[in-house]
């Protein structure tokens, strides 16, 4: 088991950064792009409890996409996948995460799958509760629970910010409650869904909820059972198959790991067994994929022979 010391880590971000000034920081939620774009950190928490990191771990950041997955979890917990997948496919789609284009081709209308955003629309869709409140609560203290740490909240600045601006997001909505993927009000599933991405956390806490994963479900600290192992296994092959958007093939190939990044910058990474990486880098490549951690996990995949593959 390697990467056990700080130092090595750093020298790895000291590498990794040299590719930033090749990234963007995301403007299209406007108040992304206030992130510092020179920033990288990464923190990796092994599944015996020890962490290792370098940079300005203690920085909080929005998951945006990482979240999809965390909600994919919950519903899958509550419904079981049969019902889950009526509504959500399980396929990649080698299309931009916010593209409308397969919504309209594909019959009849389902979402390929939940790590898209008209997948993950229709998964927020699906989270139990009276009210738009009580959903939105039963979402974080899932991941309070993940993360073991009660003061996870979620920016509201960023969250008016999406939900002032989410055009598509709601294209995509309606073109989806036309065709009973999704019922009720769209703005109330706005307000849930922009909350849900707005979820802040350092890179230590994300990479505790990769332990998680790491560990079928279940966590280092509290060694309590949080999803099953069914339930960690379908998330981690939709992070295989299509946790970095439509560089996912590519990132499979590199890197070799189950990963979901955001365009906030974040991505988690886990090594089953073995521990769950966080990193934040608010630069991004063109498909919206953290430029320097994506190769950071490259060197840190053939340094310490990650591939699952
Ligand atoms: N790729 C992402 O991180 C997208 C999440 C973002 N909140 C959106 O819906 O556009």
């Amino acid at each position: 088991m390697g990467c056990k010391t700080n130092d090595e880590l750093l020298n790895l971000v000291t590498e990794a950064k040299k590719v930033t000034s090749y990234g963007h920081v995301a403007d299209y939620i406007p108040a992304l792009s206030k992130a510092d774009r020179d920033d990288l950190s990464v923190a990796v928490y092994h599944v015996d409890n020890t962490c290792t990191y370098a940079g300005n771990v203690e920085k909080l950041f929005t998951l945006q996409s990482i979240s999809k997955v965390l909600a994919l979890a919950l519903v899958l917990k509550d419904y079981g996948k049969d019902y889950v997948f009526t509504k959500v496919g399980m396929e990649p789609t080698g299309d931009p995460f916010n593209s409308i284009v397969k919504l309209e081709t594909i019959n009849p209308s389902k979402p390929l799958n939940p790590m898209i955003n008209a997948g993950a629309l229709a998964v927020t869709s699906m989270i139990v509760g009276k009210s738009n409140e009580e959903k939105f609560e039963r979402l974080l203290q899932f991941i309070q629970q993940l993360t073991n740490n009660q003061a996870i909240h979620y920016c509201e600045e960023v969250a008016r910010s999406e939900f002032e601006t989410s055009w598509l997001n709601r294209a995509l909505c309606y073109f989806m409650k036309q065709h009973g993927i999704i019922e009720g009000s769209v703005e109330e599933l706005m307000d849930i869904y922009t909350k849900q991405c707005s979820i802040k956390m350092h890179s230590l806490d994300l990479a505790k909820i990769g332990a998680v994963f790491a560990l079928d479900g279940i966590h280092p600290e509290t060694e309590e059972k949080i999803i099953s192992k069914d339930i960690a296994r379908i998330c981690k092959t939709f992070m295989t198959t299509c946790g970095m958007y439509n560089a996912s093939g590519e990132f499979a190939i590199k890197i070799g790991i189950p990963a979901k990044s955001g365009v906030s910058g974040g991505i988690m990474g886990v090594s089953p067994y073995q521990f769950g990486i966080g990193i934040f880098g608010p630069a991004l490549d063109e498909k919206g994929n953290s430029i320097s951690g994506i190769r950071l996990l490259e060197l840190l995949s053939e340094k310490y022979e990650l591939s699952i593959f």
